[in-house]
């Protein structure tokens, strides 16, 4: 036993909680599909530092399908860029079926790349290289995401493409409206290899959690794609990767996901966790049954739904002090100069754009009679660039309103001095302690300068 199956007794708990849901089948209309397990239940959940979590039938091996269109979404995202890829394909949510025969009317293009349509067209994007033919760069693409080679279930692949002849048609009508790249033939070959690639739940949960860790494989430690990739893939994911289920599952679970007809599905919790399940049997938008009942269960029990922020007390990032805790002073007039005119701000944890408004506006708060503030930096853990730049512009628009500021920031986190000096216009005093930045700002007011 360890502390951290605690996390494996919650996918333990949510499998013995739907492992006897009975409600729907396994997709027949690939006749390989139609051969897997419907008992078959498997969870895998993977954290932002790359610790992996399972139970039930996480390391039985099933196919891609749909899932597999994200992934491909992202490669081609970071080949050609989003404007070309736009050009080819849209990022509406389309309110149809996972196979409608349905373009845009007036773009001829496919609604998004979840759609079997729009992925078509997406495997299609991928262009051949000299060293390298575009299905082995689509498979080494989806290994890098599970963080592992992947291989392909021929059978799988012989039996869909032996049966796909709606996905043919689809190919021909888009190739009919100008709007695919590549010969027909060739594409839905292609797109029936991506689909019949072999995974397990583990892997997905693995493949998920890259998306959610802004493109870096928390396993691997590879960047797979670009975290503006990553963030553009999850968008469409949250619109449109449970086809005509996409709102309902938005407003229900609310996470960005993806299914497959073969059973396998993925959540993602930005910047938290990759999760998958795993079992066969579907509902009427090709969904899995158990895994939409255990991550809907999963979501609302820890509270996991992206809308559902509420405001954590014990993150607040400043506190707005005055000099209360210091040593005592040398004479009453040096101690009534501290605590009136001196003002701390602590600020603590991760400074990011909302963070760094509190601490700015904290600034403004603080020195109660508008005089001068220390901002105590040393709990701070890390500042993010955007939340650094509206620390420089804060503190400068502070000095020059008239204000005295120093800085508590023996770590260097707001740069070297003279970057601070050369964004401030003036010089912002720097203090390894708090005592010594407030008794510097005490000093400097006693001597009027
Ligand atoms: N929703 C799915 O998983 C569909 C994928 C399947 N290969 C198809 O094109 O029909």
């Amino acid at each position: 036993m360890s502390a951290a199956d605690a996390v494996t007794d919650s996918l333990e708990n949510l499998r013995a909680r739907f492992i006897d849901v009975r409600d729907g089948k396994p997709a027949d209309y690939i006749p390989q599909l139609a051969l897997a397990d419907p008992d078959a239940f498997g969870l895998a959940l993977v954290s932002m530092d790359g610790h992996r979590y399972s139970a039930g039938e996480a390391d039985t091996a099933f196919t891609l399908q749909s899932v597999s269109k994200p992934f491909v979404y992202a490669l081609a995202l970071s080949l050609l860029g989003l404007d070309e890829v736009s050009r080819w394909v849209g990022a509406e949510p389309s309110g149809e079926a996972f196979n409608a025969i349905s373009l845009e009317p007036d773009t001829g293009r496919p609604a998004n790349a979840m759609v079997n349509a729009g992925a078509i067209v997406t495997t299609a994007l991928i262009p051949d290289t000299p060293d390298e033919p575009a299905f082995d760069r689509i498979l080494r693409c989806l290994g890098r995401f599970a963080g592992r080679e992947l291989d392909v279930d021929e059978e799988v692949f012989s039996s869909e493409s032996a049966t796909g002849d709606r996905n043919r048609a689809l190919a021909y009508l888009i190739r009919s409206t100008g709007t695919m790249p590549v010969d027909p033939v060739h594409a839905v070959d292609r797109y029936f290899r991506q689909c019949a690639t072999r995974v397990t739940a583990v892997d997905l949960a693995t493949m998920a959690a890259t998306l959610a860790y802004g493109g870096v494989n928390p396993v691997t430690g590879e960047e797979v794609v670009s975290a503006e990739v990553a963030a553009r893939v999850l968008a469409v994911m949250a619109t449109c990767g449970m086809y005509n289920g996409s709102g309902d599952w938005l407003l229900r679970v609310g996470l960005p996901a993806k299914s497959g007809v073969s059973g396998g599905l993925i959540a993602v919790g930005p910047a938290r966790f990759g999760v998958a399940t795993y079992s066969p049997p579907l509902d009427a938008t090709g969904g899995s049954v158990r895994g939409h009942a255990a991550l809907e269960a999963m979501s609302q029990r820890y509270g996991l739904h992206l809308m559902l922020n509420p405001a954590l007390p014990g993150s607040t990032v400043t506190l707005v002090t005055t000099a209360d805790d210091l040593p005592s002073a040398p004479s009453a007039e040096h101690e009534r100069v501290l605590h009136e005119q001196v003002g701390v701000v602590v600020a603590q944890g991760s400074i990011d754009f909302t963070a760094a408004e509190r601490v700015l506006y904290a600034l403004d708060e603080s020195g109660p009679n508008g005089e001068s503030v220390v901002l105590d930096l040393r709990d701070v853990t890390a500042i993010d660039s955007v939340a650094l730049a509206m620390l420089h512009t804060g503190l400068a628009r502070l000095l020059s309103d008239g204000r005295r500021a120093a800085v508590v920031d023996p770590r260097d986190l707001l740069g070297p001095p003279d970057v601070v000096r050369n964004r401030t216009g003036q010089d912002l005093p720097r203090y390894a302690t708090r005592e010594d930045a407030v008794e510097g700002c005490a000093q400097a007011l006693a001597g009027g300068s």
